[in-house]
């Protein structure tokens, strides 16, 4: 996926501008920063939701539209009603993309080779018949990289994936999402609050904070320099058993809000 010279604003308020971003096959690419900095609206953009002020936007070379097949979507958590009959193979053969199967036997027959695959390859076949409401969080989330899986996606766009899992399911999503990008040369966008989860596994980070950014590998933008000079505020990085802690204090620790990373999680295995 590429941006280029691209500017969002809204009104008189610029989200971020001046914004290239290329995105290469298979490389997985954090996109951090405080509430309200961006990062759903650039996912919006990716996804022909939106459009930009000035500048590009491309998906596999041709320019972000709506219902591109290329492109796979996990939605941030939302919690599903408990009485909603929806099943969750019925969910992930939503994201099949039936221009290309056609709907005849065979077309259908393929459908369902497909739904059960991408089930299988998350986990999720022991529950994939139960209603969604049923299911615990984590087993709904599986079930939606499943249904972003379904179309072959050679783009994977992530808005906060691991919201509300716990440890042990946050590292299945993470390494499920991980996965397919090896295997299959996707390249993923993955929109989160806290780096320390997917740490291991990003090759870059694009922080964004009231129309500033900064792009490049994990341990170049996460620093108390570059973070300070974001935030326009002092900004401590730490480096603790490998997991990296933002600190900042008074107005600081305000401006970062959820983006400053400070909970404490047991580290990565
Ligand atoms: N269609 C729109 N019209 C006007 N303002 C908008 C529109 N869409 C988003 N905004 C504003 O743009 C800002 C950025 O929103 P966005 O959801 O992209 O931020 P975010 O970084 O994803 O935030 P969060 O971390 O809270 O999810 C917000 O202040 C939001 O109110």
């Amino acid at each position: 996926m590429s941006l280029a010279g691209a500017r969002l604003s809204f009104g008189d308020r610029t989200l971020w501008e001046n914004l290239d971003l290329d995105v290469a096959p298979g490389e997985f690419v954090a996109v951090l920063g405080p509430n309200g900095s961006g990062k759903t609206s650039l996912l919006k953009v990716l996804l022909g939701q939106l459009g930009l002020t000035s500048g590009t936007a491309h998906i596999a070379g041709t320019a972000a539209r709506a219902g591109n097949s290329d492109v796979g979507y996990i939605p941030q958590q939302k919690s599903i009603d408990e009485g909603l009959p929806l099943r969750g193979v019925e969910l992930v053969g939503l994201g099949v993309d039936g221009h290309r199967w056609g709907l005849g036997i065979r077309g259908l027959a393929r459908r369902r080779r497909i739904v059960a695959d991408v089930i299988e390859q998350v986990g999720a076949s022991a529950f994939a018949n139960a209603p969604l409401g049923s299911l615990s969080g984590g087993e709904q989330q599986r079930l939606r990289v499943a249904q972003a899986l379904a179309g072959d996606p050679s783009v994977l766009l992530c808005d906060e994936p691991l919201l509300s899992l716990d440890l042990a399911n946050q590292r299945l999503v993470s390494k499920l999402i991980d996965r397919r990008r090896r295997t299959h040369n996707t390249a993923v966008l993955f929109v989160t609050h806290e780096i320390n989860p997917i740490l291991p596994l990003v090759d870059r980070v694009l922080y964004l904070v009231d129309g500033q950014f900064r792009i490049g590998r994990p341990r170049e933008v996460m620093t108390s320099k570059v973070l300070s000079d974001l935030y326009k505020t002092e900004v401590d990085v730490l480096e603790v058993r490998g997991r990296l802690v933002v600190v900042g204090t008074g107005d600081a620790m305000d401006a970062l809000g959820t983006a400053g990373g400070h909970h404490v999680h047991e580290e990565w295995r």
